[in-house]
C-alpha cells in the first residue's frame, strides 16, 4: 500500500515537497516524484503536512455509555480531527481500573482501526480516591498502560497522591491529575467571578485548581515522578507552572490546555445554555490570554481536547444538574488555528509541537510526533490552512452533539489523516481497515 502526497508544505514552510509513503513509513521526499502503479495520490497543493495529532485526554464512553460515544465513533471523530493516537480516560462504567478493562478498551480500538487508542488506567479503585488501583498490572497488561488518571475526579488525598507518584516512578508511568480541591467546589457550576455572581451560579474558585497543582508539583519534586496536569484553566496555574519550572531543575512536570479554554470565556454563560458547562469551568478573558501565552512559551506543553460527549437528556437541562463537558476531537485543530495561529502566537511548527510532538513525548509514544523525514513512521495529517468550515454538532462523527462551537465558522480544515501509512480519513470520510 503506497500513497504519494504531492506538493505539501512540510510544517507550512519552504518549497512544496512530494512525500512517498510505503509500508507505514515515509520512504521518499523530493520534487516531481513519479506516480507509481496503484498508488493513491493526495494532491496537497497549498496544504500543510504535520505529524498526526496525539490527544492525551479523550473521553470515549465505552464501556458503559455507548449511547453517547463508542470507541468506534470516537475513533472516527479523532481521525477526522487529524489524530493518530488518543488516550481514553478511565471514567467509564466499569471504570478502567483493572487489566481486564484496559485490555478490552485497547482491543476495541484495534478493531475500530482508525486511531491508536491507548487506555488510561485509573489511579484509584473505582475512581473513589481511597485505595490505589493495580497500576502495575495495567502497565504490564497487553494494553501497556503508560498514563494513569482519575480524571473526572481529583486524587485529592495528599498521601494517596504521594503514594501514586512514588509507585509511578517505579513503573516509569505518568500520573495525570484533574486538579480540583473538592472541598472548594461543592455544588460549583461556573467560574467564581462577577459573571457567576450576576447569574446566581455557584462559583468554582481558581484556587481550587491552583492549590492542588502547587501541592502536586512539590510532591513530584520529592518523588522524582512524572506528573501531568490536566486541563489547566487559570492564569494562576500557569504562574505556578512557570515558578515550578524555573525554580526546580529536573522537575518532571507537564501540562495541557484544552481548545475551549484557549477560545471561550465565561461571558458565554448568560444564556444559561449548559453546552457551556464544563469542568474546569470557562474562566475570564484574562485567563484565556494567559493560557495562550503560556502555551506559546512552552510553560504549558500541549493541547488536549478533554472530548466529553454527553446525551441530550444530560445536557439540555437546567444548568445546575447538567453534566459538565463538551466535544472536542473534530474541532480542536480549527480552534487552535483561531486562537493561536491567527493571533500570531504559534506557527505551524508550533502547532506540530503542541498537538503532536509534546503529547507523544509525555506519553512515551515512540512512533508518533516524529519528524517528517525518510524512515520515520507515516503518522501524518494534511491540513488546509485557508479553508473555513461551519460547525454543526449533528454532522460530527460523535454520537453526542454537545459542541460549544455550533454555528461558528472556524479556520483550518483537516483534509486527510494517515495512520502508519494508511489513509484513515479523507475529505470528511473515514476509512476503517
Ligand atoms: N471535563 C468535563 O467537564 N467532564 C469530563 C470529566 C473531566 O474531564 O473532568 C467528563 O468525563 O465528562
Ligand atoms: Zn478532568
Ligand atoms: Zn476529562
Amino acid at each position: 500500500m503506497t500513497v504519494l502526497i504531492t506538493g505539501a508544505l512540510l510544517y507550512g514552510e519552504g518549497d512544496p515537497t512530494d512525500v512517498r509513503v510505503r509500508d507505514g513509513e515515509i520512504v521518499e521526499l523530493g520534487t516531481g516524484l513519479a506516480v507509481r502503479d496503484g498508488e493513491e495520490v493526495l494532491d496537497a497543493t497549498g496544504l500543510v503536512l504535520l505529524p498526526g495529532f496525539v490527544d492525551l485526554h479523550t473521553h470515549l464512553r465505552e464501556p458503559g455509555r455507548e449511547d453517547t460515544e463508542t470507541i468506534a465513533t470516537g475513533s472516527a471523530a479523532a481521525a477526522l480531527g487529524g489524530y493518530t493516537a488518543v488516550f481514553a480516560m478511565a471514567n467509564t462504567d466499569p471504570v478502567a481500573d483493572s487489566a481486564v478493562v484496559v485490555e478490552h478498551v485497547h482491543r476495541r480500538g484495534l478493531e475500530a482501526g482508525l486511531v491508536d487508542v491507548h487506555p488510561v488506567g485509573a489511579v484509584t479503585v473505582g475512581l473513589r480516591g481511597e485505595q490505589l488501583a493495580e497500576m502495575g498490572a495495567m502497565a504490564a497488561s497487553a494494553a501497556g498502560v503508560r498514563v494513569f488518571s482519575d480524571d473526572g475526579h481529583c486524587v485529592s488525598d495528599p498521601l494517596l497522591m504521594r503514594r501514586a507518584l512514588e509507585y509511578a516512578t517505579a513503573l516509569d508511568v505518568v500520573v495525570a491529575q484533574h486538579a480540583e480541591e473538592p472541598r472548594l467546589t461543592v455544588g460549583a457550576e461556573a467560574h467564581e467571578g462577577p459573571t457567576a455572581a450576576r447569574l446566581g451560579l455557584t462559583g468554582w474558585p481558581r484556587a481550587a485548581e491552583e492549590a492542588v497543582v502547587a501541592r502536586d508539583v512539590l510532591l513530584a519534586r520529592d518523588s522524582g515522578a512524572r506528573l501531568h496536569v490536566c486541563h489547566v484553566s487559570t492564569a494562576g496555574t500557569a504562574e505556578v507552572l512557570r515558578w515550578a519550572r524555573t525554580t526546580m531543575p529536573g522537575l518532571r512536570v507537564s501540562a495541557e490546555v484544552t481548545p475551549h479554554h484557549l477560545l471561550l470565556d465565561d461571558s458565554r454563560l448568560h444564556t444559561y445554555d449548559p453546552v457551556n458547562k464544563v469542568n474546569p469551568p470557562l474562566r475570564e478573558a484574562a485567563d484565556v490570554a494567559a493560557l495562550r501565552r503560556a502555551l506559546a512559551e512552552g510553560v504549558i506543553d500541549c493541547v488536549a481536547t478533554d472530548h466529553a460527549p454527553h446525551a441530550p437528556q444530560e445536557k439540555d437541562t437546567e444548568f445546575a444538574v447538567a453534566r459538565p463537558g463538551m466535544l472536542g476531537l473534530q474541532t480542536a485543530l480549527s480552534v487552535v488555528v483561531e486562537a493561536m495561529v491567527r493571533t500570531g502566537l504559534l506557527d505551524w511548527r508550533g502547532v506540530a509541537r503542541v498537538m503532536s510532538e509534546r503529547p507523544a513525548q509525555i506519553a512515551s509514544l515512540p512512533d508518533h510526533g516524529r519528524p517528517l523525514e525518510v524512515g520515520e513512521p507515516a503518522n501524518l495529517v494534511l491540513v488546509d490552512p485557508d479553508a473555513t468550515w461551519t460547525v454543526r454538532g449533528a454532522e460530527l462523527a460523535s454520537i453526542a452533539a454537545n459542541t460549544p462551537y455550533e454555528g461558528m465558522t472556524l479556520p483550518g480544515r483537516v483534509v486527510a489523516t494517515l495512520l502508519r501509512g494508511r489513509v484513515t480519513a479523507r475529505d470528511g470520510e473515514v476509512r476503517p481497515c
